[in-house]
């Protein structure tokens, strides 16, 4: 079992990248996406399930877990890992964005932000300093630094304001962060749209020095055109030799244009949050399992996915427990599409490994342009 934090590249393809990221608790196959624990469950399935579909790391969250259970009582019953019977790597989001997009009554400071929990009302307060601590209590291996994510559009004075006071927050989450082998602190780049300020977000970070680098501040609006132009520039600014991850993407395709861009670890509560509501991701595209076509559909949401839900059911079948609104419905859908995204991540891996990531790519469009059938 490696003491250590460590990130090998195995090989590139342009700029795509496939290698593997050694922690303590286990490898991260790399490019990776890691589903969304939010509350310290991955919503509406077991964590041997989650392990099933492939993936070797989840995400859960600072801001939801500090306020319902609490990190000290999640600390004192063995931390985050034994709680939520996931012995692999955790990373976990530091709490600023979530706060942004969720908290009521925000009060955003030098020293942090002050808000209202969307749960009771209660008072609470975020800082650097605090979640570092919020984080090592619920001991997770991949620590993110609290920043703040700028609402999108905004001018270009409130970006750099915005991306400035992140890199000072940067510089004290490393701080209280201190020496701790085998876990890993990851900087967040901000600046927005803006290539200069992303160009000066990842020096300080660079200079500040980080076990991987997070691009901030997308997927907030933006859509797919513009967060590509950024990424045809942001991952290149950051260390080569470090793990580069974009926060909050995505669907399918912005997974694919992100690896293609030279990204390595995505998370998003898409396929979890869409299975819920019957949105199924498969090869050909999008399937709302609910629709009438399906009613008396024999055949496998996806003929090529070893899921339980397309080894075992018909859409017929999948259709009527949408309708009737039975809880199987969202395990099956949430486990298909989980699935579906591991096995894309999979298919990269392999892809960039062999050289032929353009190859794959071109299948991956040509196959959703075929359209379900
Ligand atoms: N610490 C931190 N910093 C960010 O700049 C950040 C930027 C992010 N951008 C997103 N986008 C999530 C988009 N998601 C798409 C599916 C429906 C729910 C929202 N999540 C993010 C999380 C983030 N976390
Ligand atoms: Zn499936």
């Amino acid at each position: 079992m490696t003491a250590r934090f460590e990130f090998e590249l195995k090989a590139t393809d342009g700029k795509a990248r496939t290698g593997v990221i050694s922690t303590p608790r286990g490898e991260i196959r790399t490019p990776a996406f890691m589903p969304v624990g939010t509350a310290a469950t991955v919503k509406a399935m077991m964590p041997e399930s989650v392990r099933a579909t492939g993936a070797d790391i989840l995400l859960g969250n600072t801001y939801h877990l500090m306020l319902r259970p609490t990190a000290e009582r999640i600390d004192r019953l063995g931390g985050l890992h034994k709680f939520m019977n996931w012995e692999r790597p955790i990373l976990t989001d530091s709490g600023g964005f979530q706060v942004m997009s969720l908290a009521g009554l925000r009060k955003l400071t030098e020293e942090g932000v002050t808000f209202k929990s969307h749960i009771d009302g209660s008072k609470h307060e975020l800082t650097p300093e605090r979640s570092m601590e919020i984080q090592r209590l619920l001991g997770s291996d991949i620590v993110m630094c609290f920043d703040e994510c700028p609402a999108l559009p905004a001018d270009r004075d409130r970006i750099a304001e915005s991306m400035r006071l992140s890199m000072r927050w940067a510089e004290r989450s490393k701080a209280a962060f201190g020496d701790r082998p085998g876990h890993a602190l990851f900087g967040i780049m901000q600046g927005g749209l803006e290539q200069d300020f992303r160009e000066e977000s990842a020096k300080a970070l660079r200079e500040i020095g980080f076990d991987g680098y997070a691009i901030g501040g997308l997927a907030v609006g933006e859509g797919q055109e513009a967060m590509f132009d950024c990424l045809d520039y942001a991952p290149d600014m950051l260390p080569v030799d470090k793990p580069r991850y974009l926060m909050g993407v995505g669907k399918p395709d912005d997974i694919v244009g992100a690896v293609k861009r030279g990204v390595d670890m995505m998370d998003c509560v898409l396929p979890s949050r869409s299975g819920r509501t019957g949105q199924a991701f498969t090869r050909r595209g999008v399937v709302n399992i609910k629709n009438a076509r399906h009613a008396d559909d024999p055949r496998p949401l996806d003929e090529n996915c070893s899921c339980p839900a397309c080894s075992n059911y018909s859409r017929a079948y999948l259709r009527h427990v949408f309708r009737s609104n039975e809880m199987i419905s969202g395990m099956l859908l949430t486990w298909h599409n989980l699935q579906y995204f591991q096995d894309i991540m999979g298919e990269m891996r392999v892809a960039i490994a062999a050289g032929r990531f353009d190859a794959w790519e071109e299948e991956f469009h040509a196959m959703r342009a075929m359209g379900d059938i």
